[in-house]
């Protein structure tokens, strides 16, 4: 199916998307396009596991995500955070149906390294076939992060890599990480437009660290199927309009041309 939009709502700025913005997603599908919206919820996580004092740390920009800890995430990222998304989407006037990775087995994983991580897992397969019935039906899903393996365990996965993978598996026309920075910021600056080989580059001198790091990566790897570009673009300012340009950074690919100069 042409037309999807993969929009992954980071937790950094849950709070500021406006009432345009959820407007404009469901405009984009009044306009033939199909937006998808994949969400985190960092922040909200680590407030309720501080309420009931579980102990978490990232390793490597990862939840290490104990039993306690799955559990809490779980109830965060399914119940308030989906649900409030859903609302938000349906106060614009579209039907949003809120749903999580381990649905259906939407999102199937395989544990990135159980002795480190705990119940943390990566993408193997999307059921592309559950997306399409929905977004065939004109509704708008709305995707938590949980993961689920062929045991049927639950997984917490980060939300930059499930969109990412969700994008991938369905051939999207467009990614787009809405977040709370103008974009890859260098010396305070959003830059316009990066391609994969500058990303690495800016890996590597630390310009790029922390969470921007989770949600290049998996635009890198989203460049290597279908999408020409992604985005990366603030929610304070974030509104879509068929056939406009978002504010914000864009990576590309590099052309063979540019990596032979
Ligand atoms: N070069 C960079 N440009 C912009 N933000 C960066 C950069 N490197 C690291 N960051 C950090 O990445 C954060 C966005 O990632 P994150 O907090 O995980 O957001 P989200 O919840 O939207 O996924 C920014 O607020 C900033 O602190
Ligand atoms: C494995 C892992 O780290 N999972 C993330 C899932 C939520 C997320 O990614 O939220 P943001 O988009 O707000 O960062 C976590 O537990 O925080």
């Amino acid at each position: 199916m042409s037309g999807i939009v993969v929009i992954k709502c980071g937790g950094s700025t849950l709070a500021e998307l406006t009432d345009e913005f959820f407007h404009s997603v469901v405009r984009l599908k009044q306009e033939g396009k199909h937006p998808i919206i994949v969400h985190g919820g960092g922040p909200d996580i680590n407030q309720m596991l501080e309420t009931l004092a579980i102990k978490s740390e990232f390793v490597g920009g990862l939840r290490k995500t104990t039993s306690d800890v799955l559990e809490t995430v779980e109830m965060v990222l399914c119940g308030r955070v989906n649900k409030k998304l859903v609302k938000r989407t349906q106060d614009g006037h579209g039907l949003a149906v809120g749903l999580a990775g381990c649905d259906a087995n939407l999102l199937m994983v395989k544990p990135v390294d159980i002795k480190k991580l705990g119940f943390v897992g990566e993408p193997v397969a999307v059921n592309t076939e559950l997306i399409l019935t929905l977004i065939d039906q004109d509704l708008i899903p709305v995707i938590a992060p949980i993961g689920v393996d062929e045991f049927g365990t639950h997984f917490n996965v980060n939300a930059d890599t499930a969109a990412g993978a969700i994008a991938e598996a369905l051939g999207a026309s467009e990614l787009i990480f809405v977040t709370d920075v103008d974009g890859i910021l260098k010396d305070g600056l959003a830059l316009e437009s990066v391609t994969d080989v500058e990303v690495h580059r800016l890996i590597e001198t630390g310009v790029i660290y922390g969470g921007m790091i989770p949600k290049v990566k998996a635009a890198l790897k989203s460049l290597k199927g279908s999408l020409p570009f992604v985005r990366i673009v603030n929610g304070k300012q974030a509104v879509f309009a068929v056939g406009e340009g978002l504010k914000g950074t864009k990576i590309t690919k590099q052309t063979t041309a540019e990596s032979v100069s």
